[in-house]
């Protein structure tokens, strides 16, 4: 259940693709620049820069990945900074920080944050009534798992 709350339509959107899947990403990117536009954009180094390029529009940029980006996304999200994940994660190469990665996709989890790994799981998300509501995603309510007997 979605909580309508505090958060600006406006959203605060993280911005990652591989290196296999950057042009993939920026041409979706490109296509959807006038929704993006609205919003905040997140990126890690390498992705932020190129997408800061392609749209021309300001994306604050984390460190690249393998530096520590996707950790720093993953903190943003634990801290309620971030509403929503474009992650273009490739399916085919093991990445040098795929603890990093795995990381943030459980916190995306944890968080309740929406994450699209895919150009049709974007779509979706933008086309959503909710891109243009008040939402948070709250986290999910760990209390019973947390009180487990053992
Ligand atoms: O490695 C990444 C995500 O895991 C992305 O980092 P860059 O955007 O710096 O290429």
């Amino acid at each position: 259940m979605l909580d309508f709350r505090t958060i600006p339509a406006s959203k605060r959107i993280a911005m990652v693709a591989h290196d296999n899947r950057k042009t993939e990403l920026l041409e979706w990117a490109l296509v959807n620049r006038e929704a993006l536009s609205k919003n905040t954009l997140y990126g890690t180094g390498t992705t932020g820069k190129l997408l800061e390029e392609k749209l021309n529009q300001p994306v604050i940029r984390l460190l690249s990945g393998p530096l520590g980006g996707d950790q720093q996304v993953g903190s943003m999200i634990a801290e309620e900074k971030i509403d929503l994940l474009i992650f273009f994660w490739d399916p085919m190469s093991a990445q040098p920080h795929d603890p990093d990665v795995k990381a943030l996709l459980r916190l995306c989890v944890v968080w309740n944050i929406p994450v699209a790994s895919n150009k049709a799981t974007a779509d979706f998300i933008f086309s959503s009534p909710l891109m243009n509501q008040d939402y948070t995603a709250t986290q999910i309510d760990y209390s019973t798992y947390l009180n487990r007997k053992l």
